[in-house]
């Protein structure tokens, strides 16, 4: 926008910034708790993106899984609390000053809301809590501004052509499946393709408790690739208008979006005061009108794992969480599978055979997934609904025995999975049921999976199983 100006270098923003203007309105109305999207781009756009949820009136907060797109806000600029994103419970430095040409402060000192800003820049503040909400949740940002966002044109619908792209959920448009679903990677289409017209919607998650208490209000997700480094993801919050920008070429990913809570650093509980994601990595731009909420560089995650036997739970991994107000249940978990070593002993060190009372959505951002030899590929997705059965495919688990007990350290590289998990109950949306991209056989993969059930004791250390397996070779 022209009236926009830029101000400094955002803080340990790796993108060499595009200045790009907002072309495109879009507000979308939202009323499930959980919604999956997918999107796939083909060319370099400008888009203006405001999300707005006005079921009960409130702001919600938006995670965007980021593979290869940059993704620019079109007309943000941060000052007083530095463009923390409040879509997220991160301790970043507070109250960073506005730097206007790299040294001046433009942040006022003594009041938030002075008569006249330094500069002669607009105060405005954005809510991500209800004005009340407990101190120790309430979350806004003081933003300077060459003009108040209240400076635009009316909105225009901006829908996608192919109609995929759904918030309001019904019989109509998705149903609940127990059935194990996993899509192969969708091909990036040849014609031209915007970030709007990409955007499919794959799953949403509809509590009709939850809404009809108004316990909590709905929410959405999206799943999408956008980022200009594969290995990052960024949390968008609500309200912010953006751009997407492909300095890299055509991208594909995923998009989560909830309603309800802002994601936040998880506890570390006996983990103790390291590890998992560090709130240094995240980057918060200072003071700059093109930048994502946060930006969070997979790599930098420090998983934690076994390290004498049995595989623990995946929320060992959990990089942010948007919590219930169930302690420990959440309504979204954002799950990585990374890089690291295997070591325990006398263990079956792919993920355990189960099922989960909160569901499963995976994505491959790169490299293979440690419980499926084949058919779980980048771009690909599986759902795995609440309570059904899954796990290493059949490949997997007869590679495994074939190790023994003898298998020592190893590593896993060159992978990254992701996982949302979530307390709700996933409803596909029939598009994605009809997909090509849908893989009809995904059952097959357990499908070989032989009985090895012998009716002699077995050892603990798993020798007999071992010899059964060999008799039955
Ligand atoms: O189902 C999956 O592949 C995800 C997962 C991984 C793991 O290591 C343990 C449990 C789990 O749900
Ligand atoms: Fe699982």
């Amino acid at each position: 926008m022209e009236e926009d100006i830029q101000v400094s270098e955002p803080v340990n923003c790796r993108s060499p910034p595009v200045v790009t203007s907002p072309i495109v309105g879009f507000t979308q109305f939202c009323f499930a708790n959980c919604t999956v999207h997918k999107f796939l781009i083909s060319r370099r756009i400008f888009f203006f993106f405001f999300f707005s949820f006005i079921n009960k009136l409130a702001i919600r907060g938006i995670l965007i899984e980021l593979i290869e797109v940059k993704i620019n806000y079109g007309d943000q600029k941060f000052g007083g609390a530095a463009g923390v994103s409040r879509g997220v419970e991160i301790p970043v430095r507070l109250r960073e000053p506005l730097l206007i040409g790299g040294d001046r402060w433009s942040s006022p000192s003594r009041t938030e809301q002075p008569l006249v800003c330094p500069y002669g820049l607009y105060a405005e503040q954005i809510s991500g809590t209800s004005f009340t909400s407990p101190r120790k949740l309430n979350q806004r940002s003081w933003l300077y501004r060459v003009k108040p966002s209240v400076t635009h044109e009316p909105f225009r619908p901006r829908v996608p052509k192919h109609g995929k792209l759904v918030s309001e959920f019904n019989e109509s448009n998705s149903s609940a499946t127990p059935t194990q679903l996993r899509w192969k990677p969708a091909e990036v289409p040849e014609s031209p393709t915007d970030f709007v017209d990409g955007l499919y919607t794959v799953e949403n998650t509809l509590d009709y408790d939850l809404v009809n208490a108004l316990l909590s209000s709905p929410a959405v997700i999206h799943i999408a690739d956008l980022c200009s480094f594969r290995d990052s993801s960024a949390c968008l919050t609500v309200g912010f208008r953006f751009v997407v920008d492909l300095p890299d070429g055509p991208s594909r990913g995923y998009v989560a979006e909830i309603f309800g809570t802002h994601f936040q650093l998880p506890d570390l509980g006996p983990i103790g005061a390291n590890g998992l994601a560090a709130s240094r990595d995240f980057l918060v731009p200072v003071a700059w009108f093109e930048h994502i909420s946060v930006q969070y560089d997979l790599s930098k995650f420090c998983p934690y794992n076994t390290v004498l036997m049995d595989h623990g739970d995946p929320s060992i991994n959990t990089v942010l969480t948007a919590p219930t107000d169930r302690p420990g249940v959440a309504l979204l978990d954002f799950v990585i599978f990374p890089p690291r070593w295997l070591v325990a002993e006398h263990t079956f060190r792919p993920p355990y055979y189960h099922r989960n009372c909160m569901s499963e959505f995976m994505g491959l951002i790169y490299g293979g997934y440690e419980a499926k030899a084949d058919g779980f590929l980048p771009g690909g997705a599986s759902l795995h609904s609440c309570m059904t059965p899954h796990g290493p495919d059949t490949k997997t688990y007869e590679a495994t025995i074939a190790l023994g007990n003898e298998a020592g350290p190893r590593p896993i590289s060159n992978t990254m999975a992701f996982m949302f998990e979530s307390c709700l109950m996933p409803r596909v949306c029939p598009w994605a049921l009809e997909s090509p991209y849908m893989d009809h056989d995904y059952y097959q993969c357990w499908i070989g999976l032989k009985s090895h059930f012998a009716c002699e004791i077995v050892s603990e250390d798993g020798q007999d199983v071992e010899n059964e397996h060999a008799k039955k070779k």
